[in-house]
């Protein structure tokens, strides 16, 4: 969307009702368009939201010589047909807040023999260091060099394929993994990866250019490298992590909202929350509809953890609705060490939350013992004012946005822009659920 003012007006107190369409994911969409680079022929991406990080790996991929058009709406065509002979000028110009130029080293070296990647942006909700990524392309046979303006890489004797044993399961890591071993020579074995489901439609994606890559249990990715893949065509997985936000916004605004296009196998984990904590949902052919229960809702524990478990990005805009629970709930964040920053506002805005640096969960965790707020301690009900908030971060944001919506009284919420990273027109979706604001500017 196209934010002139940075800054929300909100009169809360309305619950949110109606319905809105959610499109492909973000944290698939990005990774597909990297993709399209591989292909020797064009790529046709669907379901494509009009949001800031799909612009900023547009204009990554236009200074790499992949010509995206867009004659419909949510609907890519990338053609990397001029890769070859792109520059890299002005690349810095284009990384802005994602955090994906990391993942065009893979692809970059396999056409070009060398890449420069930038510094990276992306939320800043922990360290988010990138040693995964870079031990995993000198794994590769990538020569790494570390600049002060960013990360030269090169590949003067190609890429094989290697066996890499991740620390941790990380998301990025895996998708690295697997955007360089497709096209490297031999077979690659990965161990410790990830298997978020846009991970899996990833995978789909690489399959249908020609790749090879088996999944097995116990987070084991087999990839046999091949010569040559062609463009793709298809239609990305909904987005999930929206669809757990709107779910959030309609239990902490005692509303009704039907998300078009969401599905319950990559949601299973949150919708047993969701029904713990109280909320309704009606699971429907072409989508799902999360309502509040018109009772009180029930705190309830959680430790976010990798895919099948509670993810990370669902957490903030439900601890919103946790602050209307009636009593204590916990939420143990084990995936990054600060992902709290948001609640400052919350306290602010009247909600009981403290947080920890104690792991409060069974779940074994990297952050315990090293100084990290990561547990929070959220006792209610507590009924929030409006305030004046400065969004910090994409889902801090959201649910910022949504506690305003659920206070008495009115908040200025400033730096919303950053939220139209992941939400795809959330103003006109805020509005064709009955919110009441102001858009200023
Ligand atoms: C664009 C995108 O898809 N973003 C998602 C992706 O982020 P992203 O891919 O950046 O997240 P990772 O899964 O890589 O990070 C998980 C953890 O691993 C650590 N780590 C990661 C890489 C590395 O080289 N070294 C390292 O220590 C991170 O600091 C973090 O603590 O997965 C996260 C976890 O599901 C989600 O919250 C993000 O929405
Ligand atoms: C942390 C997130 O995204 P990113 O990795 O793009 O910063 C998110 O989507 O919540």
């Amino acid at each position: 969307m196209g934010l002139t003012g940075d800054t929300i007006t909100i009169q809360g107190g309305r619950p949110l009702r109606g319905r809105i369409e959610l499109k492909g994911a973000k944290n698939l969409v990005t990774k597909a368009m990297v993709a399209a680079i591989l292909g020797e022929t064009p790529s046709i991406l669907r379901d494509v939201p009009d949001i800031s990080d799909v612009r900023v790996v547009r204009g990554l991929l236009d200074v790499h010589g992949v010509k995206v058009t867009s004659d419909e709406e949510g609907v890519l065509h990338l053609d990397p047909s001029n890769v070859e002979i792109a520059h890299m000028a002005d690349i810095d110009a284009h990384a802005g807040s994602s955090r994906i130029p990391i993942l065009f080293c893979g692809p970059l070296l396999h056409r070009l023999g060398e890449a420069f990647i930038p510094d990276l942006g992306g939320c800043r909700i922990g360290d988010r260091p990138i040693d995964f990524h870079l031990e995993v392309l000198r794994q590769f046979g990538a020569i790494v060099e570390k600049l002060p303006s960013g990360i030269r890489m090169s590949a003067p004797n190609g890429l094989k394929g290697t066996k890499v044993h991740l620390p941790y399961p990380s998301v990025g890591a895996t998708e690295q993994v697997l955007l360089t071993a497709v096209r490297a020579d031999g077979i690659t074995e990965l161990r410790g990866a990830a298997i978020e489901p846009e991970i899996m439609d990833l995978i789909n994606i690489l399959q249908k250019m020609g790749a090879i890559i088996t999944v097995d249990t116990d987070r084991v990715i087999r990839i046999e490298g091949v010569e040559r893949l062609e463009g793709y065509s298809h239609t990305a997985l909904f987005d999930r992590n929206e669809a757990a936000s709107w779910a959030a916004a309609a239990l902490a605004t005692e509303g009704d909202i039907f998300v078009g296009g969401a599905r319950q196998p990559e949601m299973l984990t949150f919708l047993n929350v969701y029904r713990k904590v109280g909320g309704k949902f009606d699971i429907a052919d072409d989508g799902i509809r999360f309502y509040h229960p018109g009772t009180q809702l029930n705190p309830v524990i959680i430790e976010t953890d990798v895919h099948p478990g509670f993810m990370t990005d669902w957490q903030q805009p439900l601890v919103v609705a946790l602050t209307k629970a009636k009593g204590v709930s916990i939420v143990h964040e084990t995936v990054y060490e600060q992902r709290f920053g948001f609640v400052d506002a919350l306290v602010e805005m009247g909600a009981t939350i403290q947080v920890h640096k104690e792991c409060l969960g069974g779940q074994a965790c990297r952050f315990g013992q090293r100084n990290f707020n990561h547990s929070a301690v959220i006792s209610g009900p507590t009924h929030l004012r409006g305030a004046d908030i400065v969004v910090p971060d994409l889902r801090g944001g959201f649910s910022h946005l949504i506690a305003a919506l659920s206070a008495e009284g009115t908040s200025r919420v400033s730096n919303v822009g950053i939220i139209s990273r992941g939400y795809e027109k959330f103003i006109t979706k805020l509005d064709q659920l009955g919110a009441d604001f102001v858009l200023e500017g």
